[in-house]
C-alpha cells in the first residue's frame, strides 16, 4: 500500500523575505492533490502546521534570528512527520524557508539507523552562528542536522545528529560561503556542483548518487529547496543564484529516484508565491513532485 501523507509548514522565521509563508497555499492550488492523486493507494492532506505573524526576535547571545520560535515551530513539524512515518505513510512536507528541514528531520530520522539525505539546492544551507553572513536559520539547516550548530536546533526532537557527513549528497550547490566549503572538506560531504552536473551530466550524477546512497543507508530523505533549479525556471525562491539546475535536467533526478524507489520522505521548500510569476515556480514543484512519485508519459 503506496500512502501519501501532506504537511503544510508556512514558515517564514528562517530568512527575512516575506512570503514564503504562502508556500504551501500556492502549491496546492497548483493541485498538488490531484496530480499525486493516481500515484497512491491513498492520499491525506493534514493541512498546515500553524506557525502564525510573531514578531521578528534576535537571539542576544547567538544573534540568531527567531531562533526560539523556529525551534518550537519545528519541534511541532518533528512532532506532525514522526506520527506520520510511524503510521506508515510517505511524508511529504510543503515549505517554508529551508529551515524546517530541521523539524522534517527531527521527525524522520529516528525511524532509521542510517538515514541518507540529498540536498537539492544553489546552497550549502551549512552554516553556523559564527560563519553565516546573514543570522538566517535557513541557512544553516543541513549543518544543524549533522550535530552542528546551536544546541537547541541539533537538539531537537530529543537526539543528534540526524544526519552523518558520509550519508549526504549535494547536488546543485554554486553559492557557498567560506565557512561552508571549510565544513564540506574537513567533513569529507560529497558534493555536486554545478561544474560536475555540466561536466558529468544530470544521468551520470543521479547514477552515482543513487549507487552511493544505496549501499550505505535503509532510508533517504530528499530536500529539494526550488532554488536549486535555474532563476528562469523557477523563478519565485527568496535567494535566487544564476546558472542553476534546468527544468529538465530536475525532472530527470526525479524520474531516476522514483525508478531506484530510494526516496523514503520529501519537502519542497522556498517557494515564494510574492516573488514568482503567475505561480510557476509552484507549478514546477508539483510536476518535480510527479516525477518523483512516479507518473510516467506512457
Ligand atoms: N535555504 C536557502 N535558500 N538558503 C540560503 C542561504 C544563503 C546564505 N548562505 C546564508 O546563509 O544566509
Ligand atoms: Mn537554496
Ligand atoms: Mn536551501
Amino acid at each position: 500500500m503506496k500512502k501519501l501523507s501532506i504537511i503544510g509548514m508556512p514558515m517564514d522565521l528562517g530568512q527575512l523575505r516575506r512570503g514564503v509563508d504562502m508556500g504551501p497555499s500556492a502549491i496546492r492550488y497548483a493541485e498538488v492533490v490531484e496530480r499525486l492523486k493516481t500515484l497512491f493507494d491513498e492520499i491525506e492532506d493534514l493541512g498546515d502546521i500553524p506557525v502564525g505573524r510573531p514578531e521578528v526576535v534576535i537571539d542576544r547571545e547567538s544573534k540568531l534570528r527567531n531562533l526560539e520560535l523556529v525551534t518550537e515551530k519545528n519541534g511541532k513539524l518533528a512532532e506532525e512527520v514522526d506520527k506520520v512515518v510511524q503510521r506508515g505513510w510517505f511524508p511529504l512536507v510543503l515549505g517554508g524557508d529551508h529551515s524546517i528541514a530541521i523539524g522534517t528531520l527531527a521527525g524522520v530520522s529516528k525511524h532509521y539507523k542510517n538515514l541518507g539525505v540529498i540536498w537539492y539546492d544553489a546552497h550549502g544551507d551549512l552554516n553556523t552562528a559564527d560563519t553565516s553572513p546573514s543570522g538566517n536559520i535557513h541557512g544553516m539547516p543541513l549543518a544543524v542536522s549533522m550535530g552542528i550548530g546551536h544546541k537547541m536546533l541539533t537538539e531537537l526532537g530529543g537526539y543528534c545528529p540526524k544526519v552523518s557527513p558520509e550519508n549526504i549528497v549535494i547536488i546543485g550547490a554554486r553559492a557557498l560561503d567560506e565557512g561552508e566549503k571549510d565544513l564540506i572538506k574537513e567533513k569529507g560531504i560529497k558534493v555536486y556542483t554545478m561544474h560536475e552536473i555540466d561536466r558529468m551530466g544530470m544521468a551520470k550524477v543521479m547514477e552515482e548518487t543513487i549507487a552511493y546512497l544505496k549501499n550505505r543507508t535503509d532510508g533517504v530523505h530528499l530536500s529539494l529547496d526550488l532554488d536549486g533549479l535555474d532563476p528562469q525556471d523557477a523563478p519565485g525562491v527568496g535567494t535566487p543564484v544564476f546558472g542553476g539546475i534546468t527544468y529538465r535536467e530536475s525532472h530527470l533526478a526525479m524520474e531516476m529516484l522514483a525508478e531506484a524507489n530510494l526516496i523514503t520522505s520529501a519537502e519542497f521548500v522556498e517557494v515564494n508565491p510574492i516573488l514568482d510569476e503567475r505561480n510557476k515556480t509552484a507549478k514546477v514543484a508539483v510536476e518535480l513532485m510527479g516525477s518523483l512519485f512516479g507518473e510516467k508519459l506512457l
